[in-house]
């Protein structure tokens, strides 16, 4: 089976300082999200930022049975979006001129109704108010939202979210995770999340990685993943696993791991 993104002996790093060193994943599924779990540092970013051709790499990523390494940039830069974890600062555009741009940036020059689908993210996303508002006054929350837009809107193939939760309420943190499990489904595309919450990563994802120093500890279906074995060796802390009264799993911390 090919349908899927797979990580194939993936060397990648900074100048100075290798971060992986021959990572190689299972297959992450087409229509779900993949949670990337881990402490800080653990190389999350690094690993999105490679996927990304944003970090120098080395190896094989195969989406959907084809390696993306192979690609010439403007087409690999098309089928793969990551948002960071937070927009570039001093972009004096309103929310909706950058979602049109990035509409436009992902080579829909000629729509004619660009505008309207910008608004139509931006309205799904519950932020068409702030469509007129400048960028660089909204808050941290609100960035990340339009940010969100940004990258939906430009229809990618693999879609990279680095800690798209971080800034958010709690209202917004389980809207926006239904909103991206529900594009993912629809689209039938790869989604990858860093999610530091692992009781959201239980109820949003349907597969997980987890990481710890640039090597993978851990893959498969988020319940499995997350254990308390896994959480104190990858965590250091004492956890436990349990299920609320809907059946539904979240992890107790009891205390840290001396
Ligand atoms: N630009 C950089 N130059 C050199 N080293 C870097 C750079 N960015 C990150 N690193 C190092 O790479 C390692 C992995 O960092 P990375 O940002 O990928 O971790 P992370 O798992 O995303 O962490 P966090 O959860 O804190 O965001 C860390 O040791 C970090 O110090």
């Amino acid at each position: 089976m090919t349908d899927g993104l797979r990580i194939h002996d993936l060397h990648t790093g900074y100048r100075k300082k290798k971060i992986m060193s021959g990572l190689t994943t299972p297959l992450l599924p087409r229509g779900q999200i993949t949670a990337l779990l881990g402490p800080n540092g653990s190389g999350k970013s690094t690993l999105l930022r490679a996927l990304a051709d944003l970090n120098p790499a080395q190896g094989e990523l195969l989406l959907n049975g084809e390696d993306l390494m192979t690609l010439p940039s403007a087409t690999r830069a098309q089928k793969v979006v990551y948002l960071p974890q937070s927009l570039p600062q001093g972009v004096h555009l309103h929310a909706l001129e950058s979602v049109i741009v990035a509409r436009r940036a992902s080579g829909s020059l000629h729509s004619h109704n660009v505008e309207q689908e910008a608004y139509a993210i931006l309205d799904k996303l519950g932020v068409a108010h702030l469509a007129m508002s400048f960028l660089d006054q909204l808050s941290g929350g609100q960035k990340q939202l339009i940010g969100l837009a940004q990258s939906l809107i430009r229809e990618p193939d693999l879609l990279l979210l680095d800690e798209p939760l971080s800034a958010l309420d709690l209202n917004y943190q389980f809207h926006v995770m239904d909103i991206v499990a529900r594009e993912t489904r629809l689209r039938n595309i790869v989604t990858v999340v860093v999610i530091h919450d692992i009781n959201i990563a239980l109820r949003h994802a349907r597969y997980a990685l987890m990481l710890k120093g640039g090597e993978l500890i851990a893959s498969g279906l988020p319940g499995e993943v997350v254990s308390p074995a896994s959480l104190a060796t990858v965590y250091g802390v004492d956890g436990r696993v349990e299920y609320c009264s809907r059946g539904l799993p979240h992890v107790v911390v009891d205390g840290v791991i001396p």
